[in-house]
């Protein structure tokens, strides 16, 4: 049975709520989802949008809009980063916020989900715009964040000195330094050790224990990669350290391919000096949607959503898909990569490091004691291989493919604690 029809127009596919909606109500019918429990989950509990003046470096006043959708706190208090990006849409947001719930249950940590996003072209903004806009969207949505309520952290093209200015605004509001408002931040301000790598160390965990599973060697296996942000480069850094070859990088301005392996290490203060990959001399130049679709083991999309769609899904030449992104697959080219006996790891399961290390960090700014890079590392590796594991085995026992078992097993622990809390009775 089809989690969507291919019957849907591409703008319905591409709709990244109507993406979560489809995965959701096939898991939950699967489920046999109490009818009452499905109408609780199927929407977000909280929408916030909010419009904001801010004055530019010219004196010109700029009105912005940001959202923070909180899916559900039944678990804990809500999660999840916030997004600066000039295609932000409400839709996109509450997909997101959703997405968070099931990942947090995934790797069963205390949280629920939400997601945030400000419609900003950050490229174009100087450092003292994108400070007084974020002071101003913390300061507008301030009753709805907290570290019982909801704990942003960084997502695309937001940071640690982003979550900083959050840090500082939501502190001077509440007239004490109040760390675990956020996740995400810089070391010296109660940030964690570990978590700027952690979604990249995430998503190779995700792809070796692919590998074992499929009795595949790690030795040379091939890997592209598109989005060479904070997920794609760690990813990128850390597989090669640890035997893969990463044979091709994909940003928007284009792509590299060596197939003997790109040296990332040179990549990486390469890309700082000159904000590009174009002009790197350890690769041939390949337009990336080009590069995507060429032969690979791994194929890890690390930057944005709808990338494998009913367009190209068919054209993948890649034995296991990792998704670093949030939403890099539709549900319809979910059908095609199955019928091609593509792994997939989604991104529920995948990209989990960040928010896991997330965790770490909330806990240690709540405890005042800091941990050791090193048991943050193996702590997030044990998480991680777990919940691999219980995917892949929920997978087999219930015969549905990785996404559906990863959406089964975490709503049917999010509605299990909305049972036991007595919030449906
Ligand atoms: N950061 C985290 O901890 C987590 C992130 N994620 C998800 O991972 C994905 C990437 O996030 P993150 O790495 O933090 O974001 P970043 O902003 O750090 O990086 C995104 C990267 O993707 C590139 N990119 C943007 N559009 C395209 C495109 N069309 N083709 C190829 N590359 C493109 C960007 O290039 P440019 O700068 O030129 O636009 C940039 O290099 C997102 O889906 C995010 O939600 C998931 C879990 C946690
Ligand atoms: O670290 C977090 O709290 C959330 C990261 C995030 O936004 C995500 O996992 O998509």
């Amino acid at each position: 049975m089809a989690v969507l029809t291919p019957t849907v127009t591409l703008d319905q596919e591409i709709n990244p709520w109507e993406a979560q909606s489809a995965r959701f109500e096939f898991a939950a019918r699967k489920l046999n989802l109490d009818e009452g429990l499905w109408k609780v989950l199927s929407s977000p509990s909280r929408e916030v949008i909010v419009h904001f003046p801010v004055t530019m470096d010219d004196g010109r006043i700029e009105m912005f809009t940001g959202y923070r959708v909180q899916h559900s706190q039944a678990r804990g208090p809500a999660k999840g980063g916030i997004r600066y990006s000039p295609d932000c849409t409400l839709d996109e947001v509450r997909a997101l916020a959703s997405w968070m719930t099931w990942k947090c249950a995934v790797v069963n940590i205390p949280f629920g989900g939400a997601k945030g996003g400000v419609i900003c072209d950050p490229h174009k903004m100087s450092k003292g715009e994108l400070e007084r806009m974020t002071r101003r969207y913390t300061a507008e949505i301030i009753e709805f964040i907290g570290p019982e309520k909801d704990v942003p952290a960084p997502d695309v093209n937001t940071n640690e000195q982003t979550m900083a200015w959050i840090m500082d605004t939501y502190s001077m509001h509440m007239r004490q330094t109040v760390t675990s408002v956020v996740t995400g931040k810089p070391l010296t301000l109660g940030g964690s050790r570990g978590r700027t790598e952690a979604t990249g160390r995430g998503v190779m965990v995700a792809c070796d224990e692919s590998l074992r599973y499929l009795k595949i060697p790690i030795d040379g296996c091939r890997v592209i990669i598109q989005g060479f942000g904070n997920v794609g480069s760690n990813a990128a850094r850390l597989m090669m350290e640890h035997g893969y070859k990463i044979i091709g990088i994909a940003e928007k301005d284009g792509g590299l391919f060596n197939p003997n392996g790109i040296d990332v290490h040179q990549l990486v203060e390469y890309k700082y000096r000159n904000n590009t990959l174009l002009g790197f001399r350890g690769a041939e130049a390949m337009p990336s949607d080009e590069l995507i679709l060429s032969e690979c083991d791994i194929l890890i999309p690390a930057a944005m959503e709808n990338v494998i769609t009913s367009r190209n899904a068919d054209k993948l030449r890649c034995r296991i898909l990792v998704e670093g992104a949030n939403g890099p697959t539709t549900a319809v080219a979910d059908e095609i990569l199955a019928d091609k006996r593509i792994f997939v790891v989604p991104d529920i399961l995948a990209n989990s490091g960040g928010v896991t290390a997330s965790y770490f960090e909330w806990v240690q700014d709540r405890q005042g004691y800091f941990w050791k890079e090193a048991i943050i590392n193996e702590q997030l590796e044990t998480i991680l291989r777990d919940s691999f594991d219980d995917v892949v085995r929920y997978a087999e026992a219930h015969n549905v493919n990785n996404r559906i078992a990863a959406y089964m097993l975490a709503i049917d622990r999010v509605a299990h604690t909305i049972k036991q809390r007595g919030l449906y009775a």
